[in-house]
């Protein structure tokens, strides 16, 4: 039996169209229930349902043989896992933002974000020295308040920097998600992952051709 991590948000619509598509049987308690453990015993399959940024710890110590995870959270921080698959689901980026004519400060810059380590990494690469100011959500708010001139942050639809007066100031990084898997698992259970890699490759393919028509 494999266990398939899965993100519970956003990403867990959009992954269950493509294990369908892939033509998993997917249990109505998956879609409709609180249980945070499904069992398909048809599939040989165990779902966990965990929050986004969690799905990779768990694939990472092996209670999840396999999961899917967000390029974002990917890479902020270096986990062991494997990256087999970018499943071209949730698609987004990450940018830099801030108010229109963003003053930045002289001598203390200072950037808000939920990913600090994406945020310090890129500002290094431009070879600037910012102050990085933590944040769990709300992230447009920062620049509003006076907490940081400049924010880093996801953008898809660019709704709520619009409707917060931020402007888009740099693009960093596009992201979709990916399906990630443990090392030892890969080792161990290789045809079964082969296999599960192979179908989703399978529903990829389709889900991009229907786009193009
Ligand atoms: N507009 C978006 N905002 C945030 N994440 C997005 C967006 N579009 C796609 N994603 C993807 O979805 C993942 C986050 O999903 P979600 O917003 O459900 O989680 P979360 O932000 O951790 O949840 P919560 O808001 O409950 O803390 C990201 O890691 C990213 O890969
Ligand atoms: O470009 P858009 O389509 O408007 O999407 C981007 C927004 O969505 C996410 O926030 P979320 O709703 O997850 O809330 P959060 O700020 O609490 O993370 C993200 O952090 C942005 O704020």
């Amino acid at each position: 039996m494999l266990t398939v991590a899965m993100p519970k948000g956003r990403i867990f619509t959009e992954a269950l169209v493509l294990l369908k598509q892939a033509g998993y049987e997917i249990p109505d308690d998956l879609e409709h229930s609180r249980k945070l453990m499904i069992d398909v015993p048809n599939e040989q399959l165990r779902f966990i349902l965990a929050k986004p940024m969690d799905v990779v710890t768990y694939v990472e110590h092996g209670v999840a043989d396999v999961g899917i995870a967000g390029k974002d959270v990917l890479l902020e921080e270096e986990r062991d896992v494997y990256e087999m698959l970018d499943l071209r689901i949730s698609p987004c980026y990450l940018a830099v933002a801030g108010l229109p004519n963003t003053r930045v400060h002289p001598i203390a810059p200072r950037v808000a974000t939920k990913y600090p380590n994406i945020a310090s990494t890129y500002f290094r690469e431009q070879g600037e020295q910012v102050e990085i100011i933590k944040l769990n959500g709300s992230v447009e708010l920062a620049p509003l308040i006076g907490l940081a001139e400049r924010i880093v942050d996801i953008v898809s639809t660019g709704r709520t920097l619009k409707e917060n007066g931020l402007v888009e100031l740099e693009r960093i990084v596009d992201v979709t998600s990916r399906f990630i898997v443990n090392p030892v698992s890969y080792r161990m259970q290789d045809r079964a992952i082969e296999q599960m890699v192979d179908r989703l490759t399978y529903a990829i393919e389709k889900a991009g051709e229907c786009n193009e028509n």
